[in-house]
């Protein structure tokens, strides 16, 4: 059974934050969910990435983004690319459903979670840093213009104490915490990964039966680096984890190599291919598959190989058969990783930095670069 007025609704204001939304979208249609999915995106995303979006998605809405402008509170809270969720109150716009469900990008569900439509407005589930407040990372809503309308006022005389949604949400639903106890989810439907260490028995205790993962924070699942054979994260010295959380991570990545993947075209012919570095570049993210010595990667012993020798040994392996099999193993390691394309500098910024007194001296700010273009208008 369908239910086509109700919906899952995500965001994704730019490349990156997309390939986020499309592992959420993916893991709710293999948990066979009956509801459809909406996600909202801003100008910024690539018609490439938007193509790839209508694959997971039943609709792909473009709005403008909204910026909490209040870069005080930003800046104390160190995350000043937070304002831009304040997009997310355009989700009340939708009001061609009746009901939805909001998902953060860096979400996963690991079951199906339709009976989150049995609640009504607003329930979500507490935040693991302030209990008193609910993460907005996964919420129940009914969309309508009268709301949004109310949550823009309000955004506008009182701002939002973290300058982030979660902050405003909770100041405008403020009786969430005492009013109806059918409106507090249950933590297992707004995991953060972080609390696998933060409670440890309790993750122990009712881990298992945890029904939607959040990646909460600065570092999300698409700023690691996933070995293609081992289905594991790469770690190197900077990587830090349990056993869960990297367990949670993995997972996140399975379904992206395996769903998400192949439908970034020209990714799917770079297995394929005998280069050491395929890209696969968006506007505003490159994706890059790259194959490196398991050596490298730390995952293989090298072997020895024996002397050259004129003796003739007929059960050994020639050296040069025993150097192929280890070219072979060492390209069967392939790490995949998503990257940020910096933006351009627009003229404008350009000269924004000129003014600002931050001149590139050594580069195309040099002398000798400024005596070229001031020859080019004298003559
Ligand atoms: O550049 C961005 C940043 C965020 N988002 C969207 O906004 C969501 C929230 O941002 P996120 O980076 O996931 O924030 P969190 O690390 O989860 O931090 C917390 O703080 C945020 C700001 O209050 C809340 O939105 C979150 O729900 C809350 O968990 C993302 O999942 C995306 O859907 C974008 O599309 N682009
Ligand atoms: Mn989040």
């Amino acid at each position: 059974m369908s239910v086509t007025d109700q919906a899952f609704v995500t965001l994704a204001t730019d490349d990156v934050y997309c390939q986020g939304a499309l592992v959420l979208g993916q893991s709710l249609r293999n948990h066979k969910t009956s509801r459809k999915l909406a996600v909202l995106i801003t100008p910024e995303v690539s018609s490439g990435m938007r193509s790839v979006l209508s694959r997971v998605f039943d609709e792909v809405i473009e709005v403008d983004v909204l910026d909490s402008a209040d870069s005080v509170h930003l800046a104390l809270m160190q995350r000043p690319e937070l304002g831009v969720t304040f997009t997310k109150l355009h989700c009340w716009t939708l009001t061609h459903y009746s009901k939805c469900v909001f998902m953060d990008a860096d979400t996963l569900v690991l079951c199906n979670v339709d009976e989150l439509f049995d609640r009504e407005e607003f329930s979500a589930a507490p935040d693991s840093g302030w209990p008193d407040c609910f993460n907005s990372g996964v919420f129940v809503f009914q969309p309508s213009l009268k709301t949004y309308r109310l949550l823009l006022q309000f955004a506008a005389e009182h701002g939002s104490f973290d300058g982030g949604d979660q902050g405003l949400l909770n100041s405008f639903f403020s009786n969430w915490a005492t009013a109806d106890i059918g409106k507090h989810l249950p933590f297992l439907y707004n995991l953060s990964s972080s609390s696998v260490y933060t409670y440890v028995p309790a993750f122990n205790h009712f881990g298992r039966d945890a029904k939607v993962v959040h990646f909460l924070g600065a570092t999300k699942p698409w700023n690691y680096k996933y070995n293609l054979q081992t289905k594991r994260i790469m770690q190197d010295g900077t990587t830090s984890g349990s056993f869960h959380q990297l367990s949670f991570l993995a997972l996140w990545w399975n379904i992206y190599s395996a769903s998400i993947l192949p439908l970034l075209e020209k990714l799917q012919k770079m297995e394929e291919s005998e280069s050491e570095e395929c890209k696969h570049a968006f506007n505003g993210v490159e994706v890059t598959l790259k194959k490196v010595s398991p050596y490298v990667a730390g995952s293989l012993q090298k072997p020895e190989l024996p002397e050259q020798t004129n003796e003739v040994n007929p059960t050994a392996c020639s050296s040069e058969e025993l150097t192929s099999k280890a070219n072979e193993v060492a390209h069967s390691v392939s790490e995949l990783s998503i990257h940020y394309i910096p933006a351009q500098p627009t003229p404008e910024d350009e000269r924004r930095k000129w003014e600002e007194g931050r001149m590139d001296y050594m580069g195309k700010d040099a002398f000798e670069h400024i005596k070229k273009k001031l020859d080019a208008f004298l003559h």
